[in-house]
């Protein structure tokens, strides 16, 4: 992939790098820094080099970022045949476009996607296996370092099977000169919904914020790393602990640089938990009853479905 490189003098955050193939072998060094990477920038990078899934994952985030390029390149009409039901599904097309998991695999009945995404099932299949894979690694993981009994605490409630919010996102930043003023936010500061998010991007754009201490709370760069995907939480996860895990708020800037002059893409697959579970903090976590984190909802008090909790958050951000 030929794309301008990244300015060495553009802010970045350190985020932990951890080895995908450790923590399938259990490694504890590298699972503890997970949990801490969970609790602190709420984001890490994920090696994907090293063991065959996480390798397939690579590659197959690459072919979808090819594909990428030819469906968005299509002309808007032909897009609009596509268009997203907004504010009643995730799914279609809309300047960025999303493929469910349950389309993909036939556990829901499907909607009508372009024809290079149909004859491209094969991958984005495989994709959203290996990606939904991946993230409950993730979740197994920080179950064994919170020492829970159920190592599937988190992980049983994304079953793959099972409907769900889960999905493929590929999304496209046209460079657009007026953009480039330094100010312009091309997705706004949020927290993701779900459980883990499994991103690859090429170029830079993301950015959280900085916890140390001499530029605390300032705006830096998660730059790319060849070979790596970028792994963060969602507010599910801090629901069901009790506000023990982090979602960090993150957001999507102009690439810095001659960066800025390319169209960036990503790849994203959103694990969520079933359709069914319930939104709620679980035992362990209740410690004396109180409920710490309310999600961002005001719902004390109320059970909520992910169903009914996703299409909540929906509302709220305007989706
Ligand atoms: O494009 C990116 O790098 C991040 C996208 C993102 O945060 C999202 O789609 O929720
Ligand atoms: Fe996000």
């Amino acid at each position: 992939m030929d794309i301008p490189p990244f300015p060495d003098d553009a802010p970045t955050i350190p985020i932990a790098r951890i080895s995908y193939a450790a923590l399938l072998a259990g490694d504890t060094v590298e699972s503890q820094k997970v949990l801490t990477a969970c609790t602190t920038d709420g984001f890490f990078y994920l090696d994907m080099t090293e063991n065959a899934s996480g390798q397939e994952l690579l590659d197959d985030a690459g072919q979808l970022h090819s594909l990428s390029k030819g469906l968005f390149d299509a002309p808007v009409d032909e897009k609009m045949r596509y268009l997203n039901d907004r504010g009643k599904s995730l799914f279609g097309y809309k300047p960025t476009g999303a493929v469910a998991k349950d389309h993909l695999h036939n556990i829901t009945s499907s909607r009508t996607y372009p024809p290079e995404m149909t004859t491209s099932q094969p991958l984005c299949r495989s994709f959203t296996q290996n990606a939904h894979v991946c993230a409950q690694v993730i979740m197994r993981t920080l179950a064994r370092q919170l020492h829970l009994e159920d190592e599937d605490t988190f992980a049983r409630r994304a079953d793959f099977k099972a409907p769900s919010g889960d999905h493929l996102r590929l999304t496209k930043k046209s460079l657009n000169p007026k953009d480039n003023d330094g100010h312009t936010i091309g997705l706004a500061s949020h927290t993701d919904f779900g459980l883990v998010t499994v991103l690859f991007n090429w170029l830079g754009g993301l950015q959280i914020q900085s916890l140390q201490p001499e530029n605390a709370g300032q705006w830096c760069f998660v730059k790319p790393l060849p070979g790596h995907a970028i792994i963060n939480l969602g507010d599910a996860m801090v629901k069901f602990t009790n506000g023990t895990l982090k979602s960090a708020k993150h957001r999507v800037v102009p690439a810095p640089g001659l960066q800025a002059t390319v169209d960036r893409y990503s790849v994203v697959y959103f694990s969520r938990p079933a359709d069914e579970a319930i939104m709620e903090v679980l035992p362990p976590f209740l410690g004396d009853g109180t409920v710490q984190i309310g999600g961002k909802l005001g719902e004390e008090g109320k059970r909520y479905t992910t169903r009914e909790w996703m299409v909540r958050r929906l509302v709220q951000m305007g989706h």
